[in-house]
């Protein structure tokens, strides 16, 4: 049981129980934290968001095993004094508060960078002032376009990794215009680290940031019209799935050239676990996360998950499972992309010894059989309720 038995470091040393303050541990990536930190672990989590839902399992009965070691506050980090005086109670300070959906990046551009930039910098400010270690969670977006990208088509250095591959301590951040508004994130998310980094420079913050590339798994976002508004626009694993659920085909934006590298949140988390007890090791550092093996175009993903689908469903696909759409229609205008997300592990790997382990296969597996475990009979009931009126 978490607790009892000693939990020592990647050197050998015992970690001693710490108090963590994670901001925006209602959401995706935070919901598997506090699970995780729950259950194997005795460390104790001040939980902040504006909501709970992913982590209400966790907070309620008080009979849990972990009852008292998960404390949820329900703040707006935007406007709310409480956050420093958690911040300074705590040994690290997560965070992980973010407008991170790019449907928003091009149609809310202000949100977004408030929320990824202006809103972040209280947090960095409360950690440095009050020499406390911060993790924070930037993104892999920050690398936007690759170098090959913008070399003719049939070029031969297309096929070279030096052109692709995405490190964190050499490869450029090149984004698109200021026009294109897609960009509004990634370059917000950009300024933070570096507001980050020159923090611990200057005044020695001790920190870490996280470079995600696609994570994804169970509580990822929402299911438009059943547990999140039905005109919204999740990212690509909760379209995909709402149009399985639904019977519908999935969308192709701009034909699902782009391509991506998707890791198991399951597997995203051990590594975030190695940079939580392992501090000599993690800071200092920005780290890649990602699985360079589980590449596809969107194209191939959506193909992936419409068999997966239909293995765990028991249905039968539809006749026509993909159409294409515009990026114009999908997201509006001023919307662009990341062509193709291959992480370098080199650092990572020299720093946690972390690898990740599962298939794209695997994980879509686990993942659409939770989707279809948990949204497909309100799916049912919403499409009959029309009807039945
Ligand atoms: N999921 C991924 O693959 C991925 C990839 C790259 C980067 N990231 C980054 O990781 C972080 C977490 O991502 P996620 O997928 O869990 O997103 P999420 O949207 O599921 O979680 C973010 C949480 O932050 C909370 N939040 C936002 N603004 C807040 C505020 N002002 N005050 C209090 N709470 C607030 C939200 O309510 C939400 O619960 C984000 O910073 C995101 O940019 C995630
Ligand atoms: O997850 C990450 O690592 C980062 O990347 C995501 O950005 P992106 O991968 O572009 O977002 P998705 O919504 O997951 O879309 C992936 C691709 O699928 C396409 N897509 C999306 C949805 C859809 O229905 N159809 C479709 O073709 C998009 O155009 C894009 O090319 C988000 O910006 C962040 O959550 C995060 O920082």
């Amino acid at each position: 049981m978490a607790g009892t038995t000693a939990r020592v470091d990647l050197d050998g040393n015992t970690i001693s129980p710490m108090t963590i303050c994670m901001i925006g541990a209602g959401g995706f990536i935070g919901s598997h934290l506090c699970e995780k930190l729950m259950s194997e672990t005795p460390h104790t989590v001040l939980a902040v968001d504006v909501y709970n839902d992913k982590i209400k399992h966790l907070l309620e009965p008080d009979s849990l095993p972990w009852s008292g070691r998960i404390q949820f506050h329900r703040l707006n980090i935007k406007n709310d004094s409480r956050l420093e005086g958690l911040i300074k109670c705590s040994d690290l300070t997560i965070n992980l508060a973010a407008i991170c959906t790019p449907a928003d990046y091009n149609t809310r551009p202000l949100d977004t960078i408030y929320s990824n930039f202006i809103d972040a910098l209280p947090v960095v400010k409360y950690c440095s002032e009050n020499s406390k270690r911060l993790i924070h969670f930037s993104t892999c977006e920050v690398y936007g376009k690759t170098i090959g990208s913008y070399l003719p088509k049939d070029s031969p250095l297309r096929q070279d990794p030096a052109y692709y591959i995405l490190k964190e301590d050499t490869s450029p951040c090149i984004f698109g215009s200021v026009e294109k508004q897609r960009w509004s994130y990634a370059c917000a998310k950009q300024l933070i680290e570096r507001l980050i980094y020159a923090e611990g420079a200057e005044n020695g913050l001790e920190f870490t940031i996280v470079r995600p590339f696609n994570w994804i798994g169970p509580r990822m976002d929402f299911i438009p019209g059943i547990d999140g508004p039905s005109e919204g626009v999740p990212r690509v694993l909760a379209c995909f799935s709402n149009n399985l659920l639904r019977r519908e085909p999935l969308k192709l934006v701009d034909g699902g050239e782009s391509q991506r590298t998707f890791i198991y949140i399951k597997d995203a988390i051990e590594a975030v676990f190695l940079m939580i007890e392992n501090p000599a090791r993690a800071s200092g550092h920005i780290f890649n996360v990602g699985n360079p093996n589980n590449e596809v175009t969107v194209r191939q993903l959506a193909e992936m998950m419409t068999q997966v689908y239909s293995k765990v469903s028991g249905e039968d696909a539809i006749e026509s499972p993909t159409i294409d759409v515009s990026s114009k229609e999908f997201y509006g205008e001023g919307y662009d992309d990341s062509d193709k997300r291959i992480p370098d592990m080199t650092i990572i790997n020299k720093q946690l010894g972390w690898n990740p382990k599962t298939s794209l296969w695997d994980l879509l597996e686990s993942t659409l059989t939770y989707q279809h475990r948990t949204y497909a009979e309100a799916i049912k009931q919403a499409i009959a309720k029309p009807s039945a009126n």
